[in-house]
């Protein structure tokens, strides 16, 4: 019978083999992985070939036992492949290959050639037996496999494939990953294996995204490697494995509200998220937090500083915790904001109210105010009255919704939010929304060189933030900021400042005006110190600095307020080194974000999350993690041993947090710290006192003056907090309306 294959015989360690034998049991090896692959006429060519095989080698060739070897594994060969079970065929083809590398290894056998073929002993010894282990068949098989190009589909091999294309030692990388299995306890909410099989096949993604292909970077590559390992542990949310993650949803408009989700399914521990081929670790738990604020800056921030500066420049913002320059600009910078400092000011502050209550007066009376624009006006002033001694003149015309620098700043700041996960794509500026977003930032650009000459020329008193700003140094090269260098700082300090204290103010003015109690006991606290027009106090006397420490309900009113609104929703760090985080191993250069808002609406950590309840505040120690609250990890509280207050000041000294970094560093047997809404430790916001004041003269100015309703408008309050999304900052998508009715009149 001629088939056109007819057996050929080559020289092989047992003697001659059918070169065809493999070639065959290739063919079907690869049909028992990929049964479809195996054509009806490949089958059939195997059936004939196996029928013509001898029942083994020429005898003249081989010695008499390894003969019968190497025969018994052909016949078992033939009939697999003439009863075509591909079950069969592999187990052979396993045998043929453990087979070869016995004789590999007995030092005693004489190799393969021709000439020692008849010194080669009847059986394979123990000793040669012993040493084929394990691991060494594996790796045979994976080799087999590899030469009949199949491709293996365990994770092993997928990183042993990886390592060949990049030229990476990838044993480390397995040895490692199995030793962390090993060790990886499963938790209580933890990825189902098909998770893990998922997770490691996306692994592949950022890798090559990441670093390029062809790239032989090897340190890359593990650290990508051992980020995805670690990451594919965590708990995950069914996003996690879609093909964009959960870019959506972590990107989208109303992400508050899938923190917060997010907080209360996971019960605080770190949750996996895939914003497309970025992982990032979302932290919902106060203790995890801590450990998060100490770390490095995340690269996020860096991105922006082609919006902040005129040449990129870094800034207090942008530039990393451990730089010589971060350190003397926060040093330098916050005294500006100390309350002997801001005291000095607080008179023509609390004057850029009258505007306020005036515009109310005359346009409330016929209608609603929206609060929402009011205090965006009052916060431009307020930071341009802190930076050059003078306001901006944003009070003086109040019919224009927004304030002229939000409008040049806004844009800017949304393209660059929008672009934040995908940097590049702002290069690509035959794209109209891209071009769009290139000339809001060069408006930045200019409006910027007009703030720095306007600030140089003007002279601003000693206490304010422009004196300590144009007093400030370069560590580098020792001498006064550049026009660059200026710019980037106040172009931070406006996009910090205004946005987050526009949309807390009215927030908290919005739950006064749903909670008529809590508005009751507000206008008795402002009553008792003579603030309150009444019917018989129609022009009540003015604010002054004292009254401030005096407003304790308010000031708690404006703590729940901004602990139930979040404007800031997180802040996010990358790990320098490894770390343990809520019990499961974060690899170094892991993206982490603390969800602000998912801590203050978590129900493990606060009793009543969604209640806005003042009176919370009057505990001492509100602010810290207590053991009676919820069932989330927790650090037991005991003020002798840390020895620090755990009422905290309205006005902290925020020069004392960034002149030691060590001052930070919490004593481990102390509570942890469970609301943060101007974040925690060295990168705390620097111009809170500042806020504190501004929310509180606003707030206090139009509860004394107005009773507050919310407007009809706006529906209900669940339709209001439907509204809510998050731009720079979490703030009302349709403004706060609010019929505002002066008090004299009630
Ligand atoms: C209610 C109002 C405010 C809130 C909720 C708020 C919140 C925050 C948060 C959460 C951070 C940390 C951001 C991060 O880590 O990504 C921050 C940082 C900062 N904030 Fe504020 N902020 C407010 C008002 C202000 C004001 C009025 C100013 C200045 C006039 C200001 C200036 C800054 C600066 C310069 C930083 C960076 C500090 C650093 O990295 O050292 N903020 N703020």
């Amino acid at each position: 019978m001629t088939s056109g294959l007819e057996p050929q015989w080559v020289s092989g360690p047992f003697g001659t083999h059918n070169k065809y034998c493999t070639h065959f049991s290739r063919n079907l090896l690869s049909a028992s992985v990929f049964p479809a692959q195996l054509a009806a006429e490949d089958l059939k060519r195997t059936r004939i070939l196996a029928s013509n095989l001898p029942s083994g080698p020429p005898a003249t060739k081989a010695s008499a036992s390894s003969q019968s070897f190497s025969t018994s594994i052909h016949l078992q060969l033939n009939n697999a492949a003439v009863a075509g079970n591909p079950a069969s065929i592999l187990h052979a083809y396993q045998s043929l290959c453990k087979a070869e590398l016995r004789h590999r290894q007995a030092p005693d056998l004489p190799k393969n050639d021709d000439k020692s073929q008849k010194a080669r002993p009847t059986r394979l010894n123990a000793a040669a037996h012993e040493r084929v282990s394990l691991r060494k068949q594996q790796a045979l098989r994976l080799q087999a496999l590899r030469a009949s190009k199949i491709a293996e589909p365990s994770a092993a091999a997928a990183h042993q494939a990886l390592a060949a294309k990049y030229g990476y030692e990838g044993s480390a990388v397995l040895e490692a990953d199995q030793r962390r299995r090993a060790t990886y306890k499963p938790r209580r909410l933890k990825a189902t294996p098909m998770d893990h099989v998922a997770v490691r096949t996306l692994a592949m993604v950022p890798v090559s995204r990441d670093i390029g292909p062809g790239t032989k970077n090897p340190h890359r590559i593990a650290q990508q490697t051992r980020i995805w390992a670690c990451w594919a542990k965590l708990p995950h949310t069914s996003k996690s494995f879609s093909v964009g993650g959960d870019l959506a949803e972590h990107r989208g408009l109303r992400r508050h509200l899938y923190f917060a989700n997010l907080a209360r399914t996971f019960g605080g521990k770190p949750v996996g998220l895939r914003l497309a081929y970025k992982p990032l670790v979302l932290i919902s738990d106060p203790a995890d937090a801590e450990q998060i604020f100490e770390q490095q800056k995340s690269p996020i921030y860096k991105a922006m500083e082609g919006i902040f500066g005129t040449g990129d420049h870094a800034s207090l913002f942008t530039s990393q915790s451990a730089s010589p320059y971060y350190r003397s600009i926060r040093k330098g910078l916050a005294p500006a904001f100390n309350s002997s400092n801001l005291k000095q000011s607080f008179g023509r502050l609390s004057a850029l109210m009258q505007p306020v209550v005036s515009h109310i007066n005359t346009t409330g009376a016929s209608g609603a105010v929206d609060v929402f624009a009011l205090a965006g006006h009052v916060t431009v002033d307020a930071i341009s009255l802190s930076l050059y001694g003078d306001d901006a003149g944003s009070t003086s015309d109040l019919s224009i919704p927004k304030p002229r620098y939000a409008q040049i700043l806004d844009p800017a700041m949304e393209g660059f939010t929008k672009t934040a996960v995908v940097p590049w794509i702002r290069h690509l500026t035959f794209i109209p929304a891209i071009r769009r977003i290139q000339q809001a930032v060069q408006r930045v650009h200019k409006e910027n060189e007009v703030m720095v000459q306007r600030l140089r020329a003007c002279q601003p008193p000693p206490a304010s933030l422009g004196a300590h700003l144009l007093a400030l140094t370069d560590p580098a090269t020792g001498k006064h900021l550049s026009d660059g260098q200026l710019a980037a700082e106040l172009v931070t300090i406006f996009f910090a400042g205004y946005d987050t204290s526009t949309a807390s103010i009215a927030w908290a003015l919005y739950l006064i005006s749903i909670h008529p109690h809590i508005q009751e006991r507000i206008a008795a606290e402002l009553d008792a110190l003579g603030l309150l027009q009444t019917a018989s106090r129609p022009q009540p006397r003015a604010l002054d600095w004292e009254d401030l420490s005096q407003l304790t309900y308010l000031r708690n009113l404006i703590k729940e307020s901004m602990r139930l609104w979040s404007v800031a929703p997180g802040s996010t760090r990358c790990l320098e080194k490894a770390a343990c985080i809520g019990g499961y191993e974060i690899a170094a250069g892991t993206l982490v974000q603390v969800s602000f808002h998912g801590i203050h609406r978590s129900s493990a950590v606060w009793d009543q999350p969604d209640e806005c309840l003042p009176e919370r505040w009057e505990e001492p120690g509100a602010d810290y993690v207590s053991p009676s609250a919820g069932n989330i990890r927790k650090i037991v509280p005991s003020q002798s041993s840390s020895g620090r207050s755990i009422q905290p000041d309205l006005f902290s000294d925020a020069s004392a947090a960034a002149s030691s970094h060590k001052a930070t560093q919490k004593d481990k047997s102390s509570p942890a710290r469970r609301f943060m809404p101007f974040s925690y430790g060295i990168r705390s916001c620097v111009g809170q006192n500042l806020a504190n004041v501004t929310m509180l003269t606003f707030i206090a100015t139009i509860c004394s003056n107005f009773s507050l309703k919310l407007a009809p408008e706006m529906g209900s309050p669940a339709d209001v907090e439907a509204s809510a999304i998050v731009l720079l900052t979490l703030q009302p998508q349709n403004g706060i309306l609010l019929q505002c009715v002066p008090r004299a009149t009630l």
